[in-house]
């Protein structure tokens, strides 16, 4: 694929040789114009997109949905709400290029005055502090995880600082908190957000409060409130419209039905430890049979080609069909998923659930949320799967598509309701959902959901007055990390009594993923890429970067160096992340680059590899992000490169992570771990990972069965019945 295919999904615009930029791409294969201007920023280029052409002309603010390199004659265009708020702030043209991350956002300028303009990391090594604000890294929410930090400053909760409150620098939340950025980004009308959640900065609606609308213009106040009286979509006169409708998905049986094969460790889930802890644990179940689940939900598993539960399905299947709270964690891949969907649906079908009918408002009687449009469409997949010759209807809306479509879809009849978080709450402030026969609630990612990008929107879910309270409906969390501080958190939304489900290590990564740490410095990062590339062929990859611009940068090199690549980052529309990730899928581009955006939850067949060519900051999303392949048994591949500059604070937890999953651990890596400050190796792995329940309760008690308090088990080696 060249550049210039139109059908590719990578972005591609102009780039300076000069430090350590890969050069403009081939000049007569792009639609370029000469212009450059006094930022010696050089040309724009337009990318002959399918729907649209990356274009900016001089002096114009690009549209938020343009990359924000893509040229100004202005020289300040870098980062584009900056370039309407602030006309005169020192984000000024002497950077070179793209030498200073610092310098393309203007805010990082202002804020830190000393640092302004000056390229202290040339090349393109400065990613981390590249561009606008919410730029910077795209996986920083994990840093400030805990409620802690910046977050609370703008806490949802409006208590104040240190709060619950939401990140500012954390993709997730911006794709589906479009309304925190409003005021800003709103102005120029990105179509990104939800067209309702844009432009006036009314924040989705859903926080009870207005002080934003009221700050904002009297325009904004008129439209929030003929927006709260149904009157009209609020947005509907700011900026472009968010018209995607996502289409719909194949409906023959044997496209609901694709699999992948479990791969060759499948059999070895059966070696895991298992614990659980809680009081009156049900026994686990060894077969699908022992469920007893109803005759068309056998069938829709045997179709799916499940013939063996995994260990997290094995316990909480049978918990979850006991009426129980659970909070469950288990490696990536394991077929976390189906453990929660299965016995939902199997009290669905016994409880004699009756079909839904076209209403105005739905009241479904199950919702899942997941912090990803991608994960939650994924997840409404393996739903409407399994749901499959039965009247259960499930549904899923997520941001960045036509509200107006979220609307008919749930008006059809909705009994699983997936969501978003930010479309959810917009949908239950509409009245097209309602929240009385929620039984089952559900949060994938719970420790995601749960952190300070979306715990807010979570708590306000549950403390909905016609949310049923968490003694009458059943709560499930799901996840593949989960930090002590989330488990506390979490005790708020389950019953006293929930039941905890650890398979392996909490945290751990997944033994069936080979992980290896290279140590690279930023200018030495592209060149070890093409060559690990070259060496894979054709091989699927994901590649994961620091931020959005970094990933439409690399992805833009990756082409010129022809190698198919496309990307995804919460920058994209809807329409081109779903399309990239159709092309990385059919294999058409191989090469996906992405920010931590798709570091969870997605299952993508045969991802051979994925190479972290910026190591996230915390090591859970780091467990996530390298969970993208290795799943199911199959076996994958990790590559990791390590900059001593900026990825030392992970030297410790690497360690642990790789030691844990017997993975071979570089003595470079040890020595750094050893001399970090304050390491100290004789602290047992769950004071970083938290492999015990966190309940005072049942805190020195693992192991003890006697009362069914906890009880600890290793499939297969403790019990070979199970095979
Ligand atoms: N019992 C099973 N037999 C065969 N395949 C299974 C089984 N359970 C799940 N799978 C398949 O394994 C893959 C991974 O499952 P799933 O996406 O639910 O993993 P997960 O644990 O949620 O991973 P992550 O932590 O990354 O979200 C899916 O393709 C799913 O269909």
């Amino acid at each position: 694929m060249s550049l210039l295919d139109p059908s590719s999904t990578a972005i591609a615009w102009p780039f300076c040789k000069e430090d350590g930029f890969p050069g403009r791409p081939n000049e007569s294969s792009f639609n370029c114009s000469q212009s450059t201007n006094s930022t010696g920023f050089g040309n724009i280029c337009t990318w002959p997109q399918r729907s649209r052409s990356f274009r900016c002309q001089a002096g114009e603010v690009p549209n938020r949905s343009q990359p924000m390199w893509s040229g100004s004659s202005s020289g300040r265009s870098f980062g584009n709400w900056d370039v309407n708020e602030e006309p005169n702030r020192g984000c000024q043209p002497r950077m070179r290029g793209f030498t200073s991350g610092r310098n393309f956002g203007s805010r990082d300028a202002s804020e830190n005055p000393n640092t302004e303009n000056t390229p202290r990391e040339g090349g393109f090594g400065s990613g981390r502090s590249f561009g606008n604000r919410e730029e910077r890294t795209e996986d920083a929410h994990s840093r400030s995880r805990g409620f802690s930090r910046r977050g609370g400053a703008r806490g949802d909760f409006r208590g104040g600082r240190g709060g619950f409150g939401p990140s500012q620098y954390n993709e997730n939340e911006q794709q589906e908190r479009g309304p925190h950025f409003g005021l800003r980004r709103g102005m120029l009308g990105g179509p990104t957000g939800d067209q309702e959640h844009r432009g006036f900065g009314v924040r989705g609606g859903y926080r009870g409060g207005n002080e934003e609308v009221i700050a904002g213009s009297g325009r904004s106040k008129l439209l929030y409130c003929t927006w709260k009286s149904g009157a009209m979509e609020s947005g509907d006169n700011q900026g472009p419209k968010v018209t995607y409708m996502p289409p719909p998905p194949p409906d023959d049986e044997e496209a609901i039905f694709a699999h992948y094969q479990t791969g060759i460790n499948f059999d070895k889930y059966d070696t895991i430890l298992v614990k659980v802890s809680g009081l009156d644990p049900p026994p686990a179940i060894l077969t699908f049979e022992e469920a007893n689940l109803c005759q068309t939900l056998n069938k829709n598993i045997a179709k799916a080609g499940y013939s063996k539960l995994t260990p997290v399905q094995k316990y909480s299947i049978p918990i979850i069909l006991a009426g129980r709270d659970l909070m469950a964690c288990a490696q990536t891949g394991s077929g976390k998923t189906a453990a929660f969907l299965l016995p939902i649906l199997a009290h669905m079908m016994n409880d004699g659930i009756a079909a839904s009918h076209f209403k105005e408002q739905q009241e479904p009687e199950c919702i899942i949320v997941a912090p990803t449009r991608e994960l939650i469409n994924q997840i409404f997949l393996e739903a409407r799967k399994f749901a499959y010759g039965t009247c259960i209807r499930p549904v899923v809306i997520y941001g960045g598509t036509q509200t107006v479509h979220s609307i008919r879809q749930i008006m059809q009849g909705c009994n699983i309701l997936c969501a978003t978080p930010g479309r959810l709450m917009d949908m239950i402030n509409k009245e097209k959902v309602g929240l009385r026969k929620v039984k089952y609630l559900v949060l994938d990612e719970a420790d995601r959901m749960l952190d300070m990008g979306f715990g807010p929107e979570m708590k306000k879910l549950v403390s909905y007055p016609s949310m049923p309270p968490k003694d009458k409906r059943q709560t499930l969390m799901f996840s593949a990390t989960f930090p002590e501080e989330i488990q506390r958190l979490a005790g708020e939304f389950l019953k006293t009594e929930y039941l905890f489900v650890v398979v392996g290590q909490v945290g751990g990564a997944c033994s069936d993923v080979q992980q290896s740490i290279l140590q690279v410095d930023q200018y030495s990062k592209r060149e070890k890429l093409i060559d690990i590339l070259l060496s894979i062929g054709k091989e699927r990859t994901m590649v994961f970067v620091a931020t959005k611009k970094k990933a439409d940068f690399i992805a833009t090199f990756l082409c010129q160096e022809k190698i198919a690549t496309t990307s995804i980052h919460g920058d994209r529309e809807q329409r081109e992340r779903e399309e990239a990730l159709r092309d990385f899928r059919s294999g058409k581009c191989p090469v996906l680059v992405a920010t931590s955006v798709a570091a969870r939850g997605l299952d993508i067949e045969n991802v051979q590899h994925v190479v972290n060519f910026d190591l996230p900051s915390t090591i859970d999303e780091y467990v996530h992000r390298i969970g993208r392949t290795g799943r199911c048994g199959n076996i994958g591949k990790a590559i990791s490169f390590f900059d001593l500059k900026t990825d030392s604070h992970l030297a410790e937890p690497l360690l642990k992570v790789l030691s844990d999953a017997q993975q071979e651990v570089p003595v470079w890596l040890e020595e750094i771990a050893f001399s970090a400050p304050g390491a100290n190796f004789s602290i047992p792995r769950g004071s970083i990972f938290a492999s015990v329940d966190t309940r005072k309760t049942y805190q020195g008690k693992d192991g003890m069965n006697a009362g069914g308090l906890n009880q600890s088990y290793a499939t297969g080696s403790a019990d070979e019945s199970w095979d």
